[in-house]
């Protein structure tokens, strides 16, 4: 019988669901969020819009819009002992103190328990509000500092900006992280959100998921590539070397992080909006040599272009934290910020038409054979 099974190792190109949420097209190097095109939503909507366009399934009027708006900003509120969590875990990995701060949320907030479909909107919109807390209230406490209060007056990613530097900031800086924000926000079967429907197929409670996905999320083959794509900036330390150092990468088998994707075959799409944000904001801020360093790699890079391996979102979303001074090892739970409503939304689906996902491994272990007493072996 083995002789005979197909094993799709890693799912690859494999449909297990239907979604309505978003469409990638891998071939063409399209995405779409509910049929509007992710290149007129980074440059004309708020990641506010996006979040009820991904979670109602159409754009809101500017009613439901300020109704939206003013829930998410009500929510910005963290229970006491959150902070104690996050204080006592200070040392930790952002993303680790993050995972662990929603846990602690589904544990402390009685309302995360419920499991029905107004209950994974309301839970869904309160994480969404909290998930930025918490990454602005870890980075304050392990620098000595009391967290950030919210400011109800700013926007999603202007507030967000405010808790990490305590300083309000310039509407430019805000509008790049709304942008970020945007598109991250959702792509379809990526490796977190499927992690989070695995556990939503239990019919387990949204914290539940959204625990699996933060966990989920954390490699470097996955959400964690900005922050090793800074890393290798630096390693690089100047365009001239970028040649060298990816022939010394593919001599040794090793992957040139920010590129590749396990769906598109062009570039994508995403890329093109951070790589304006980089080369802009390295002109404004005098210092050009990220950008330069970044297009060196992808000049080295382009012999493979051909192959359908290409520069993907987290290529240039490196950079741009890195000149708003923001530490490395905070990449990865900004994903998570913008990836928020995505995760609310595919949970919810998931939850709509529920079905345990559980598939098969093919046996290759040992035949039959007897058992041998611990003390005859
Ligand atoms: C937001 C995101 O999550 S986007 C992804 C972020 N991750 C990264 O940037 C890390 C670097 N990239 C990678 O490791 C991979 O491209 C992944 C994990 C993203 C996708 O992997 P897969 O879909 O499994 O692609 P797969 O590994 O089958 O690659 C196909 C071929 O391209 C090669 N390849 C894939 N990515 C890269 C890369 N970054 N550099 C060099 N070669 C690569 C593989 O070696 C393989 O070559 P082969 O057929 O000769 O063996
Ligand atoms: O779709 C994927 O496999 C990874 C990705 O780009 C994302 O989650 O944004």
């Amino acid at each position: 019988m083995s002789d005979n099974v197909k094993i799709n190792r890693g799912l690859k190109g494999v449909y297990f669901e239907r979604s309505g949420v978003s469409d990638i097209d891998g071939a063409r190097g399209e995405l779409t969020y509910r049929g509007y095109s992710i290149h007129d939503l980074a440059t004309q909507s708020s990641f506010e819009e996006v979040c009820y366009l991904l979670i109602h399934g159409e754009l809101p009027t500017a009613e439901e819009l300020a109704g939206f708006d003013a829930r998410l900003r009500a929510a910005r509120v963290l229970p006491d002992p959150v902070h104690d969590i996050i204080a006592a875990c200070r040392d930790g990995h952002p993303m680790d103190v993050l995972r662990t701060a929603v846990s602690a949320l589904a544990a402390l907030e009685p309302a995360s328990r419920d499991t029905g479909e107004d209950a994974f909107v309301a839970n869904g919109i309160r994480l969404t509000a909290q998930v930025p807390m918490i990454v602005a209230a870890h980075q304050a406490l392990r620098n000595g500092r009391d967290p950030v209060a919210p400011d109800p007056a700013l926007g999603h990613a202007a507030n967000w900006l405010w808790m990490l530097k305590g300083e309000p900031p310039s509407e430019a800086a805000a509008r790049l992280a709304d942008v970020d924000f945007i598109l991250h926000a959702e792509h379809g079967a990526n490796a977190s959100s499927f992690a989070a429907r695995v556990t939503i197929g239990t019919e387990a409670n949204l914290h539940a998921g959204i625990v699996t996905a933060l966990s989920t999320l954390a490699g470097p083959a996955h959400g964690g590539a900005a922050e090793d794509v800074m890393k290798m900036v630096r390693e690089i330390g100047r365009p001239e070397n970028a040649a060298a150092y990816v022939r010394a990468k593919r001599a040794a088998k090793e992957p040139v992080t920010g590129f590749g994707h396990r769906v598109y075959r062009r570039e994508d799409p995403r890329a093109r909006h951070m790589r304006d944000g980089v080369r802009q904001l390295g002109e404004e801020m005098g210092a050009p040599e990220w950008y330069e360093i970044l297009q060196a790699v992808v000049e080295a890079m382009a012999p493979y272009a051909r192959h359908g391996l290409n520069v993907n979102v987290d290529f240039y979303s490196g950079v741009i934290y890195q000149l708003h001074d923001i530490p490395m090892d905070l990449y990865v739970p900004i994903f998570a910020i913008g990836r928020m409503p995505g995760w609310v939304i595919q949970c919810i689906e998931q939850r709509r038409s529920n079905i345990l996902i559980r598939p098969l491994t093919l046996y290759t272990g040992p035949d039959p054979r007897a058992y041998v007493p611990l003390a005859a072996r």
